[in-house]
């Protein structure tokens, strides 16, 4: 049974045995009219009124159970996060970013913020749009690439403008100098926010090889974050 089914008045499995209920007994009353020897004939005008009436009826109860028992659309829901929550995304190839995420989150939960964890996949330019603060963890993969879960943001929401004037963000760029492309894809995401308008809460961070320094300068900068910074910003409706 789904959630609408076990929260609706009127689920359409009780609709539908009202249908069913319904049918027997007009077959039951029809049945006693038939009574007799059975002939082929044009039935008379009452009979005829009789069935419309019955047909008329059937449809009228379809109706109102199609009205009454299917499932109203449900939105996504699209900000799960409160207002003053802060959003902490991750992308992550070998699991670095992640961890660092789940780090960052309990950090910020100790000293007393709302925080969400999301993965980068699960996110669209309108969730962003939603959102207050949001703070990225971004690795670079193969030659300056996302992380394979991150392909698809990169492609789509990052090719797209999206006014993200009411977003406050931070990155931390996860990489290796030893790369060519030293934490491209996080020095491409912060380049993305900054062109669409978001608001950096301070410089992006660039961590290189996991360097402990690094680390702990986000670990300070997260914990000066202060929920009125951006719990002033306008309501997006
Ligand atoms: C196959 C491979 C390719 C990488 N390519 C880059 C790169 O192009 N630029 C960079 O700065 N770091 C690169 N790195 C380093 C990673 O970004 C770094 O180790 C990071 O901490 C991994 O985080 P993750 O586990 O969340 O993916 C690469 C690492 C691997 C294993």
């Amino acid at each position: 049974m789904t959630d609408h089914e076990k929260h609706s008045r009127f689920s359409p499995r009780l609709a539908n045995a009202f249908v069913l209920t319904a049918l027997a007994i007009v077959s039951a009353l029809l049945l006693r009219w038939t009574a007799g020897p059975w002939w082929i004939a044009t039935p008379r005008p009452g009979r005829w009124w009789a069935a419309a009436l019955v047909l008329m009826s059937y449809v009228g109860l379809c109706r109102w159970s199609f009205q009454h028992g299917r499932p109203k659309q449900r939105s996504l829901p699209d900000a799960p996060q409160s207002e003053a929550s802060i959003l902490v995304i991750y992308a992550s190839q070998t699991g670095v970013a992640e961890e660092l995420a789940g780090q960052t989150s309990e950090l910020l939960r100790r000293s007393g913020r709302s925080v969400d964890v999301a993965c980068i996949d699960s996110l669209d330019g309108k969730r962003l749009q939603q959102s207050r603060c949001a703070l990225f963890i971004a690795s670079t993969a193969g030659e300056g690439d996302p992380p394979d879960h991150a392909i698809e943001f990169a492609e789509t929401v990052m090719n797209d403008r999206v006014d993200l004037a009411t977003l406050k963000y931070a990155v931390l760029a996860l990489g290796d100098s030893s790369y060519d492309e030293y934490c491209a894809f996080g020095r491409r995401l912060d380049r993305w926010l900054e062109a669409n308008a978001a608001a950096s809460l301070f410089d992006r961070i660039d961590v290189d090889d996991a360097d402990p320094i690094a680390l702990d300068r986000w670990q300070s900068q997260i914990l000066s974050i202060d929920a009125p910074t951006w719990g002033k910003l306008p309501t997006c409706h």
